[in-house]
């Protein structure tokens, strides 16, 4: 295997996999007083601000040098109101941090046993993530629970993690704890993680991490070829990708899930198209929501674009910008998926300025 980048894909996966440990532990003993809602209205969990810690503080001692832009800060957890909060996230994140992952693991990235952080410690790790991001350098992005709503439900969500040098992305890596290790078996075995490395393929292996196997887009015929979409209709248009995919002949029903899991499915075969169409809010996507998955189905041999056909710029700071919407998809389907997509946008626009 070349050797680019393998300390980062190295420290990724056993990051996100204590991380995916820890969100799976958090969800089976989550307590109302354990989840708040953000001033933009969504929610979030002592999961994802303690698998933030645990992720930027592993980031940090291995790159120090490294800027992390993540989704989350510990504003809400300082102070006396935070408290409740901020005691169950210390304990979880040295828990993660000091678990015994395999021969070396601990040695490796310098934590274990004995080396527990303070609370002010794993709040700054938090904090680490503000970073601004932007066209140059190295950045890492995180977001330690993609899809809190599924997380919440009890359905997909993914721990997301990436690398990205002047504005490419390098590495990505994503845990998915509640989806089938293999969706063609009735064994009922759930966990996957997700690596994609620029060059190097794209790989699937269990949480526990056994061997990485490689996966690929495959080939799919007319009539077999089915979307990839949000739950909510909030986030991405239901209507508009109804629309498209009726364009294309599409009869199957498309598959729901929250999270990159999307995009993880996409990469695995399990679906045919990624498809997210902008629901006309002005909302801007947000970096750590699109690089690790766009580097694992870029390298399971997909392409990823916007609406317009545009690459999604990953130098634009904390978003994406002015970006419209996302397709991913294999490319025998790509243009044939863009072709509709831009006929299915102005028509549903052009509905809705009639109505
Ligand atoms: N109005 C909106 N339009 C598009 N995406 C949105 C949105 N509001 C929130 N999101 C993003 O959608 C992500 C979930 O994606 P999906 O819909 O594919 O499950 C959320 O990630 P988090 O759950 O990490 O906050 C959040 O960043
Ligand atoms: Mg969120
Ligand atoms: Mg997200
Ligand atoms: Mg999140």
């Amino acid at each position: 295997m070349s050797l680019a980048f393998l300390a980062e894909r190295q420290l990724a996966i056993s990051a996100v996999r204590r991380a995916s440990s820890l969100t799976d532990s958090v969800f089976r003993k989550l307590v109302k007083s354990e989840s708040y809602t953000k001033g933009d209205k969504s929610p979030v969990t002592v999961g994802d601000y303690a698998a933030q810690a645990v992720i930027a503080t592993m980031i940090r001692r291995a790159f120090p040098d490294d800027p992390i832009v993540g989704e989350e800060d510990s504003k809400a957890l300082r102070g006396e109101s935070g408290k409740e909060m901020r005691d169950r996230i210390v304990q979880l994140a040295n828990d993660a941090l000091v678990k015994e992952l395999g021969v070396g693991d601990n040695e490796q990235w310098g934590i274990g046993p004995g080396k527990e952080l303070t609370p002010d410690q794993l709040l700054d790790a938090i904090d680490f993530g503000n970073h601004s991001g932007g066209p140059t350098g190295r950045m890492w992005t995180i977001d330690p629970i993609d899809g809190t709503k599924g997380f919440l439900r009890g359905e997909q969500y993914a721990v997301c993690v990436s690398l990205i040098v002047d504005a490419q992305v390098q590495v990505g890596v994503i845990g998915c704890p509640n989806l089938p290790y293999d969706t063609s078996s009735s064994d009922g075995l759930k966990g996957c993680i997700f690596v994609g490395v620029r060059g190097q393929g794209a790989e699937q292996l269990n949480l526990e991490g056994s061997q990485p196997k490689v996966i690929t887009i495959p080939s799919f015929a007319e009539g077999e070829l089915n979307f990839l979409e949000s739950v909510e209709a909030e986030h991405s248009s239901h209507s508009t990708a109804g629309r498209i995919a009726s364009l294309l002949g599409i009869t199957r029903e498309p598959t729901r899930m929250d999270s990159q899991a999307k995009y993880c499915s996409l990469a695995r075969g399990d679906g045919g198209v990624y498809m997210r169409m902008p629901t006309g809010v002005g909302y801007s996507e947000k970096i750590w929501d699109h690089a690790p998955g766009l580097v694992i189905v870029e390298e399971a041999g997909g392409v990823v674009c916007d609406g317009r056909g545009e690459p999604l710029n990953f130098g634009l700071e904390r978003t994406l910008g002015e970006n419209f919407g996302v397709i991913a998809t294999g490319k025998e389907w790509h243009q044939r998926v863009l072709k509709a997509v831009q006929q299915g946008v102005k028509e549903t626009s052009s509905a809705q300025a009639k109505a």
